[in-house]
């Protein structure tokens, strides 16, 4: 024996309530979406019908309910059963059960959402000459049907909403106008409110007939302000046809976090889905908040979502291509203008530049470098340069940047924020490029060594000094390089720099943690170099003196005075090594004038 699926009203309202819709205020959507449903229903027999709808808020019907008049197609008495008191049953399909394009509604389900505001939803309807019909539902689950003696004048229906108590307010004059405004600002219909008509915005989508680019700038500017809070930068127009998209795009003012997931304001037909939809657009626009409306995209049942289909994501396509366009209109008319975008959304274009190629590329042709020879793109270092040279860490930069144009070497400093991962990668986003990372021990090896003679000279210096910087951890090196003017370069790379922190760090530490320290030291000992310049007339000096104390303390300070100059902070044993050398040579300074 079959029996028939009994719903529990109350539970399925709770399900919708609590899990399918977000919040109450979208009662007002569902009863606006319904009403213009209907009036589109009348208009395809009846294309010159009225389409206006009502709302009559608690203050004005002075029975604490809610009425919501249109002019629609309405009900007769058969469809009052079938459709309103079957929950899931839609007018909207087609015979295949697939959703009518010209409606809004399709689940059959909305009118429900009436329930978390409403202990009992009233329905007077008439279509065309048949007689009225008064439909009564409880959220307990029951209803009724009668045929009131009263007839309606006109075609259309009339919902009203009797308040749960507690939920009063969802029904006054303040809220439902606020609600209304919300959601059906932009319909194609008269709505309204008491005496106040919701439906006066030009839609941000549309163009006013004659308006000039200023006015326009001006109104969406100001819609801009109101719906999402900011001044927009630059305002994109939107089109993606094959999803019936139209609308624009405002982009962000300020810097964006691009991890945060970005909502839009989606219009279906002119209606209000929501302001938080997300996946619109590719992950890589999060610099832009969006206002459109679809005639083609799905909306899921809570409308909430747009379906993730095949259809969106031809839409995110196209809408990523009208990015695009900006973007490349603006390098190409108003460079300037991509430049202060950039100066504002650098960091976001960047984290994005790390996995895509679109975005690495306009980093390499906009984004303006630090380096030892000006501030120049990637694309023009590569066009003047041939080879995209660079060092990996700010501090590097500052070692090695004067002393690498000395030696006509142009350098990028790579050392800010994903640098070092984009330029790495350049290669794989841009044609014919080369790129190359620059150490601080290529840098030694790209320094002039001295002649045979030469170096046999210096070889007592070395030792001493080596001698003498043996507890700083240092090697030395003798070159002759320009700046003729530099005595000695410090060079220090970054894993050198984390050996030696690390090293430092176990020799502090008790034997359990020096243990650990240790796996993460092995390997043979990396040490900064201090390289002395052979060019330089002190520092030569300083080699050829005979007198040791002297050139000890000469090699202490110019040690002291390379650490300075690459910026490296002076720990206790180099403080101590420039006060010995700055004291000794003051007192062999005074001595000698005696
Ligand atoms: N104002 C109205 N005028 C005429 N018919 C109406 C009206 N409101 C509701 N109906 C009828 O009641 C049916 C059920 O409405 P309901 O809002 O629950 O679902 P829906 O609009 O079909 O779909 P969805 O759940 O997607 O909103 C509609 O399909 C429509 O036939």
């Amino acid at each position: 024996m079959s029996h028939t699926f009994r719903v529990d009203l109350r539970g399925v309202v709770d399900l919708l309530s609590h899990h399918l819709y977000a919040t109450p205020r979208v009662y007002v959507r569902e009863l606006l979406q319904n009403a213009v449903d209907a009036i589109t229903a009348r208009r395809l027999s009846e294309p010159r019908a009225d389409g206006g709808i009502r709302f009559e808020p608690a203050e004005r019907t002075g029975d604490r309910t809610l009425r919501i008049h249109d002019t629609g197609i309405g009900l007769t008495e058969n469809q009052v059963h079938e459709l309103l008191a079957t929950i899931g049953r839609s007018s909207k399909r087609d015979d295949l059960g697939f959703a009518r394009h010209e409606f809004l509604g399709q689940f059959g389900i909305g009118l429900l959402s009436c329930f978390m505001v409403a202990d009992e939803i009233r329905v007077v309807t008439r279509c065309g000459d048949h007689p009225t019909v008064l439909w009564t539902g409880h959220s307990d689950g029951r209803y009724t049907v009668v045929l009131p003696g009263e007839q309606r004048a006109e075609p259309g229906t009339t919902v009203t909403l009797v308040p749960r108590p507690g939920e009063e307010h969802w029904l006054t004059e303040r809220t439902v106008r606020e609600l209304a405004g919300l959601y059906g600002s932009m319909l194609p219909f008269t709505v309204r409110v008491g005496d106040a008509t919701v439906t006066t915005a030009l839609p941000p989508w549309e163009k006013a007939p004659g308006e000039t680019s200023a006015a326009r700038w001006a109104r969406l500017s100001a819609y801009a302000q109101e719906a999402f809070g900011f001044v927009p930068f630059d305002v994109i127009d939107l089109a993606a046809p094959e999803g019936g998209v139209r609308g624009v795009a405002f982009v962000l003012p300020a810097p964006a976090n691009p991890a945060v997931r970005v909502a839009h304001r989606v219009y279906l037909k002119q209606m209000l889905l929501s302001e938080g939809i997300e996946g619109l657009l590719p992950s890589w626009a999060f610099f832009v908040r969006c206002v459109v409306d679809t005639t083609e995209l799905r909306p899921t049942a809570s409308r909430e979502a747009l379906y993730d289909d095949s259809l969106l994501e031809e839409v995110r396509q196209s809408l990523g291509g009208n990015l695009r366009g900006w973007l490349a209109r603006l390098g190409a008319g108003d460079p300037r203008r991509l430049r202060d975008f950039l100066a504002i959304h650098h960091l976001g274009v960047k984290a994005l530049a790390v996995h895509d190629d679109e975005m690495l590329r306009l980093v390499h042709q906009w984004w303006p470098y630090e380096t030892n020879v000006g501030q120049l793109t990637l694309a023009e270092f590569a066009d003047r340069y041939g080879v995209v040279r660079y060092t990996a860490s700010a501090d590097e930069f500052r070692q090695m940047s004067t002393v690498a144009a000395a030696q006509r070497i142009p350098l990028i400093n790579a050392g800010y924020v994903y640098d070092d991962q984009l330029l790495p990668r350049l290669p794989d986003a841009v044609d014919d490029v080369a790129v190359e990372v620059l150490n601080p021990a290529d840098l030694t090896m790209r320094l002039d060594h001295l002649d045979p003679a030469g170096e046999a000279e210096v070889r007592p210096f070395r030792a001493l000094a080596q001698r003498v910087l043996e507890r700083h951890g240092v090697e030395v090196v003798v070159r002759s390089f320009d700046p003729a003017s530099l005595p000695a370069l410090y060079l220090l790379d970054g894993d050198t720099a984390l050996q030696g922190d690390l090293r430092r760090a176990r020799d502090d530490s008790d034997d359990l943690w020096a243990s650990l320290y240790d796996a993460f030291t092995s390997g043979p000992e990396q040490r900064p170099q201090l390289v002395f310049n052979h060019r330089n007339p002190l520092a030569r000096q300083a080699m050829s003196t005979g007198d040791e104390e002297l050139a000890a303390l000469a090699v202490e300070g110019l040690f002291t005075q390379a650490l300075l100059l690459a910026r490296q902070p002076l720990t206790p044993a180099a403080t101590a090594a420039f006060n010995q050398s700055f004291l000794g040579l003051l007192t062999r300074a005074m001595g000698q004038q005696k």
